[in-house]
């Protein structure tokens, strides 16, 4: 038996024009008071997501769980992330699984990361950070039905500090992007985190990787421009970009619509986006 990956997933979700990557960063706190009323906070973290997901389904390329937000919560937490992840791939097994948890360390080390990840939260991707390069990382590579997506220009402000040092003329960012690309892909399975923030980047790092997918967070909240970074990232077939937005969708009502409140910020992203794609003439 055949398993899709994560790619032939991600280009399904492209097909049907949805470019979305809704972030499910539950925060106690900002929880409505009609999902956290009486229960645990594991039941209430699974009811939040159940319902982000139940309303966004047929809108999105992506979620993206941040395991932070989870695992701040201990045991409860951890264990709200394993049956968000198996309700959505049970009710919608169309839409990927990002587990945004930024692994890598050395190889040995690596193969638990992996086994956590893919085989017990049953992710369809991971981020991992490029540091330890790809010997380390090829645990994760050998992956490959899975997406391995790896940090390359980060969204915060202090994101230059490393990633734009210069390696010879080329700033460190586009050295991994173009290593990645050209040396750890062997098995198709990359893509890249560039942030939303930094359309410039954005630009050069597509041009140096084809048609590779892009992980693009820093929409919404951090308030990362719609129709530059649709401009600067999308691939020859208009595709290749994964809009990521966490609190903008989540929290765009903070009462018992929260949900219907999100649908509506998905749809309107994903209008904005199509708007600004190039869409190639097919059989042209
Ligand atoms: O460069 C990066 C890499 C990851 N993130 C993560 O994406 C979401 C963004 O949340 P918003 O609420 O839409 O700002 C969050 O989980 C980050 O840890 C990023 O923002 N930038």
């Amino acid at each position: 038996m055949s398993t899709v990956t994560f790619n032939e997933l991600v280009e399904a979700c492209w097909q049907r024009e949805n470019f979305v990557c809704v972030g499910l960063d539950p925060e106690y706190e900002r929880l409505p008071e009609s999902v956290t009323r009486n229960v645990s906070i594991e039941e209430a973290f699974f009811t939040f997501c159940r319902g982000i997901i139940d309303a966004t389904h047929d809108l999105v390329c992506a979620y993206k769980p941040n395991s932070a937000f989870f695992e701040a919560q201990g045991e409860a937490g951890l264990k709200a992330l394993k049956r968000v992840v198996q309700y959505s791939k049970r009710q919608y097994p169309q839409v990927p699984i990002i587990l945004d948890a930024k692994r890598a360390d050395i190889g040995n080390t690596n193969r638990g990361y992996v086994t956590s990840a893919f085989d017990l939260i049953e992710a369809d991707a991971v981020t991992v950070h490029p540091y330890l390069g790809k010997e380390a990382l090829t645990p994760f590579l050998n992956r490959k039905e899975k997406g391995i997506i790896v940090l390359t220009r980060t969204s915060n402000p202090g994101a230059g500090e490393f990633q734009d040092l210069l390696i010879g003329d080329m700033p460190l960012y586009q050295v991994v992007a173009r290593s990645v690309a050209q040396e750890w892909n062997t098995n198709g399975n990359c893509a890249l985190v560039v942030g939303a923030t930094y359309p410039d980047e954005l630009r050069q790092v597509r041009s140096l990787i084809g048609d590779m997918p892009i992980l693009i967070p820093g929409i919404g909240a951090q308030a990362g421009d719609v129709r530059s970074v649709v401009l600067a990232g999308q691939d020859s077939r208009g595709w290749g970009i994964l809009l990521s937005s966490s609190r903008a969708i989540l929290y765009a009502s903070t009462g018992a619509d929260f949900a219907q409140a999100a649908r509506r910020a998905t749809e309107e992203l994903n209008v904005e986006i199509n708007t600004y794609r190039i869409r190639p003439r097919v059989n042209a």
